[in-house]
């Protein structure tokens, strides 16, 4: 970054969560299960068996916890909705008091001044949905664009930006190929079937908006840049392979209609031929991507599956909590290769963050009382990383806001709650909230509009 940075008139400063990692009681007033209240209670699948029935306790302490963004001068806040607090069966009969939760949550959203930016789908689906097949039953787009329509009717205009899915490459990389997230499914032929009905239900539920809504719908995806670890034939091929699998799996069909020519490269044999209609209804006008950046990949050949490709760790590189390597460059380097790619549509950064390790409990000030929690690590991280947001943007990438990953320590899925990535920190033990040193340094960087970076 070369210069003072002033971001657009308008640009959104957020930050982001999801219901399963904040929310807890999952299944107060009426909720229904979701496939992460069964993973979480199956013995072996979560780090020290952590589980989301309390977490950060937010569907109690929501009303703090908005205060908490206020004071720092949040100007958006992109949260999920629990499908199963809407729809304990998953279709059919509607929960009002579910309703009620996220009706009450936008109000004060909007009565202090923060645009809520609300995502359908992060990772909870209902599990009455998973006993009928969930996400490899065609049938799901229907049932995914009728929760759609119910929070269309119940918040549109409140509401108005709206998210279909988050990440639809880790529900399917994550709970269909490798298992590691629910509902912990390891089949090669069962990934490529949930992947393309992800994209179906968000198609469909696409297509419910433009006839109920009235504002502004997109995709959120995770994308990483990979660069091959050398020039060699073999190493640019798996290159070539890992970003067809990542970073174009969903955009190509959300945003070309069809899907990158490796996928049958790489599954071979478990990659159907979908129905040509199907990229019809894949395939719907989007008013904005949320990209959602954390790391690069340097990419070799290798013996793996199902890519054949592996990470090349880099010896003077810097990485977090989790493994992920600090590369903000290559946030810019993507914001590029998405304009390049897919042209001028409208582009949010819906969760960049780190973590870092931060201690269980806050410092007290003996003399004052005053709690604290110093994390330098994650202010450079974020830094650097807005400020490649900053770069991309001079260089004519349309990006409208930046949502900081996360606004609470939570739940970290199945790493449990050992990773923190909260700018406020969380005393899981009292749920005392301590705004961190960077959550101080963010509220500047809001306050002076980027300038005080
Ligand atoms: O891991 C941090 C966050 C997670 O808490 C969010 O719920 C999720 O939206 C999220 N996505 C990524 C992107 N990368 C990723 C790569 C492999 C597995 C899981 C996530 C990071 N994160």
């Amino acid at each position: 970054m070369s210069q003072t940075p002033v971001f657009p008139e308008g640009f959104l400063w957020g930050a982001a969560t999801a219901a399963h990692q904040i929310e807890g009681s999952p299944l107060a007033d009426g909720a229904g299960p979701s496939i992460w209240t069964r993973f979480a209670h199956t013995p072996g699948m979560m780090l020290n068996g952590d589980t989301g029935d309390v977490a950060c306790d937010h569907y109690n302490r929501w009303r703090e916890d908005v205060k908490l963004m206020r004071e720092l001068g949040l100007t958006a806040y992109r949260f999920s909705v629990s499908w199963s607090r809407i729809l304990p069966e998953g279709t059919g009969r509607v929960n009002p008091k579910g309703v009620d939760f996220y009706s009450r949550l936008v109000d004060a959203l909007l009565e202090n001044g923060i645009e809520p930016l609300l995502t359908l789908y992060h990772w909870d689906l209902p599990a009455a949905l998973d006993d009928r097949g969930g996400w490899l039953n065609r049938d799901i787009a229907d049932w995914f664009a009728e929760y759609a329509g119910v929070m269309y009717r119940a918040l549109d205009g409140r509401v108005k930006k709206w998210v279909t899915l988050n990440e639809p490459w880790v529900v399917t990389d994550g709970g269909y190929l490798h298992g590691a997230l629910a509902p912990g499914h390891r089949s090669r032929f069962e990934a490529p079937i949930a992947s393309h009905n992800l994209m179906r239900a968000h198609g469909a539920a696409v297509k419910a908006y433009r006839e109920l809504g009235k504002h502004e719908i997109g995709l959120v995806v995770n994308i990483e840049p990979k660069y091959p670890a050398s020039d060699s034939a073999e190493d640019q091929a798996a290159t070539r392979r890992a970003h067809a699998y990542m970073n174009e799996q969903y955009l190509h069909p959300a945003l070309l209609g069809h899907y990158p020519p490796e996928l049958k490269e790489i599954f071979g044999e478990a990659w159907p031929d979908w129905p040509a209609e199907d990229f019809e209804l894949i395939k719907q006008k989007l008013d904005f991507v949320g990209i959602n950046y954390y790391t690069r990949n340097v990419t070799r050949a290798a013996e793996s599956y199902p890519l054949n490709a592996a990470m090349v760790k880099q010896p003077l590189g810097t990485y977090t909590e989790t493994g992920w390597e600090v590369f903000p460059q290559g946030l810019a380097d993507l914001l590029l290769w998405f304009k390049r790619t897919y042209g001028d549509l409208p582009v949010y950064i819906t969760e960049n963050g780190a973590a870092f390790f931060d201690p269980p409990t806050a410092d007290v000030d003996p003399r004052t009382g005053a709690r604290r929690v110093r994390d330098p690590l994650r202010i450079d991280y974020l830094r650097k990383h807005i400020g490649a947001v900053y770069d991309a943007i001079q260089a004519g990438v349309d990006v409208r806001g930046y949502m900081l990953w996360s606004l609470l320590d939570n739940l970290e899925w199945s790493l449990g709650y050992s990773k923190r990535f909260g700018m406020i920190h969380v005393n899981y033990a009292t749920q005392e909230r301590t705004p961190k040193d960077s959550a101080r340094w963010y509220a500047e960087v809001i306050r002076t509009h980027g300038r005080k970076l």
